[in-house]
């Protein structure tokens, strides 16, 4: 059986260097190029830390990266206002996204899905590739039917661009799905210090928590009367999102439309 052909966009950044691990040793990819606002027309072997990935070009410009590579899914983790642009090239030039890229906006989402279907290709879109945290996202969904009042904590490094994060954004949207609305909290409540009750989602309220030494967390509170239930997940390191990677990298190839989110994909 023919390699899976693959690129993938911001291969020096925490998840992409993960990523380029992971295409490069599977047997059934292949890492054809990589795409990197930095260092164009190089090969990833002249970069720092890349000495060891071999007869790889470097592009700038996803437009040629994508003429030129000739590939069957393009892996993006970069930044939401680059992944966004990069998710509808490759689209429009027929080639397969799988995006880690977080903080795209409802519409954007609608557009992608619209243009995947126009085109007839596969795309999935993923706010998070760790099994764990899919079922946390789940576990939530199914808890919301039962309990109502619910707080999103979660907890991720301090480089991080996009708040809330997607995960917690996903996971909030799951339980819009099966908790009966319910605007949370004191109907006076007040803040003294903007911010102090978090983001608002339909009623219930996300916490946005940065800290150095922190990868990836999230535990989603839910109480009632006189107790509590706490869903918690932690990613301890980037290797935790690659299996997610990998699954969703070969199921690209079988689907014709555009999924948001992993729980769609796993059985
Ligand atoms: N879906 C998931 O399971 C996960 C998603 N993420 C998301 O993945 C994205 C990347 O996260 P990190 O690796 O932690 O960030 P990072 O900041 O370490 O890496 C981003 C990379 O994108 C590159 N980049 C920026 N502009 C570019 C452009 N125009 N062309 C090509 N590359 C460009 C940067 O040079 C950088 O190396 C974020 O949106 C994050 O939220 C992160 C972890 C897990
Ligand atoms: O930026 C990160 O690190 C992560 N981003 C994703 C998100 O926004 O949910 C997934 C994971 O939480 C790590």
């Amino acid at each position: 059986m023919d390699k899976v052909r693959v690129i993938i966009a911001g291969p020096r950044g925490r998840m992409g260097k993960e990523a380029v691990k992971l295409v490069f040793h599977e047997e059934k990819f292949e890492l054809v190029s990589v795409l990197d606002h930095k260092h164009d027309q190089k090969m990833l072997h002249e970069i720092d830390d890349f000495q060891l990935y071999e007869n790889i070009p470097v592009y700038s410009n996803v437009e040629e990266c994508l003429q030129k590579s000739n590939a069957d899914v393009f892996v993006d983790l970069t930044t939401p206002e680059v992944g966004y642009l990069h998710t509808k090239t490759a689209l429009q030039y027929g080639i397969r996204p799988v995006v880690g890229t977080t903080g795209f906006t409802q519409e954007q989402l609608i557009e992608l899905k619209q243009l995947a279907e126009e085109k007839n290709i596969g795309c999935i879109i993923a706010p998070n590739f760790a099994i764990g945290a899919v079922l946390m996202m789940k576990f939530s969904q199914l808890a919301a039917k039962y309990f109502k009042d619910v707080e999103i904590i979660e907890m991720h490094h301090d480089q991080k661009l996009d708040a809330p994060s997607g995960t917690a954004v996903k996971t909030a949207e799951m339980i819009s799905l099966s908790r009966e609305k319910k605007q949370q909290g004191h109907p006076n409540e007040s803040e003294s210090i903007t911010g102090a009750r978090g983001a608002n989602f339909d009623g219930m309220h996300i916490h946005s928590v940065r800290l150095p030494g922190l990868i990836a967390h999230q535990q989603v509170l839910f109480g009632a009367d006189g107790q509590s239930l706490t869903i918690r997940h932690d990613s301890y390191n980037r290797s935790s999102f690659m299996s997610g990677v990998k699954l969703s990298i070969e199921t690209v190839l079988a689907i014709n439309t555009l999924v948001y989110g992993l729980e769609n994909i796993i059985d």
